[in-house]
């Protein structure tokens, strides 16, 4: 084991005590507590935990938490006009919609209500097109994070090969952009690439965001890589006892870690980075509403 390990969870903490202190000065100057609303849609397990943890998350920062939480069988339409009344809600800054929806609501539809700027997940048409064209956007919050998490271990990102895998509009084609962004060379891979794995073999910076369990192996890796793993899979772990899981990355961790510079583990690596993005996501737009 060679490469340096990426602390996401103590980043992260750092990055959720920055928001803090800029809630606290908000309050101070001028008054207000940001607030962010969340809307969960069903009983999907995985999702209940995301919602709680994200409400300790905003509650810890100092923000208000607003939590809609909705049966299954809630219509698309109902869906939309709550959306629509938290736009029109000046005691809301921000706006996430838990994902994924059921399966007789359209996503897109949904994310589009929502007010740009109060946006936090960055996944409206506006906020994509702004993202692209370099203006300010709130930005999606696990490729912010990652973003943070490379400059952890590079200074000058400029001039780097990097290579997202995946493209996806949560993680790889806002993360591709964000890299062009620090003058990265940027190639997007995905399942119709040709010669994948020699196209990962060329990357200074390796982002995985494919979701499929440690399919980055160690000799993908160039010597010395900076590896961001995005995946979150959840496998079965026969060896911790019957019924047992545990969480791996899109990378073989173990394999990567001896060839690569720098990586970041699976729990503890980009995840934690994704929810205080989402915070300081909030704190920026609750600003931003007000001309601050
Ligand atoms: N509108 C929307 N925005 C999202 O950002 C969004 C979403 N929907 N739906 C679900 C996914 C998933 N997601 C995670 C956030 C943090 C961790 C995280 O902190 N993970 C811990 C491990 C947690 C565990 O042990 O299960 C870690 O990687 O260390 C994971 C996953 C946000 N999502
Ligand atoms: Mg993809």
């Amino acid at each position: 084991m060679s490469a340096r390990i990426i602390d996401g969870k103590a980043v992260a903490k750092s990055v959720r005590e920055d928001v803090a202190a800029g809630v606290a000065a908000l309050e101070k100057d001028h008054g207000f507590t940001p607030g962010l609303a969340v809307v969960l849609v069903g009983e999907d397990p995985a999702s209940q935990v995301y919602v709680r943890n994200k409400g300790i998350a905003t509650r810890e920062a100092g923000m208000r938490s607003i939590e809609h939480k909705l049966p299954a069988d809630t219509s698309q339409d109902e869906v939309i006009a709550l959306v629509r009344r938290l736009n029109g809600d000046d005691e809301v800054d921000g706006i996430l919609v838990q994902l994924p929806l059921p399966g007789h609501i359209d996503a897109n539809v949904v994310i589009n209500e929502i007010d740009p700027d109060k946006d936090v997940d960055g996944l409206t048409e506006v906020n994509a097109g702004r993202l692209v064209l370099g203006k300010d956007a709130l930005v999606p919050c696990t490729p912010q994070g990652s973003i943070l998490l490379i400059k952890t271990v590079m200074e000058d990102m400029s001039g780097a090969n990097a290579v997202v895998l995946g493209r996806s509009i949560l993680v790889g084609k806002p993360l591709a952009s964000l890299l062009l962004a620090e003058n990265c060379t940027v190639t997007t891979a995905h399942s119709r690439t040709k010669d994948l794995e020699e196209v990962c073999r060329g990357a200074d910076i390796l982002c995985a965001a494919v979701g499929r369990p440690e399919m980055v192996k160690g000799d993908w890796i160039k010597p010395g890589a900076v590896v961001i793993d995005v995946g979150i899979n959840r496998v079965d772990a026969p060896e911790k006892g019957e019924g047992k899981s545990r969480l791996v990355g899109d990378v073989d961790y173990d394999a990567a870690s001896a060839v690569a510079g720098a990586i970041t583990p699976v729990p503890g690596g980009v995840g934690p980075m994704t929810i205080a993005c989402l915070l300081k996501n909030t704190l920026t737009a609750a600003k931003r509403r007000r001309g601050l």
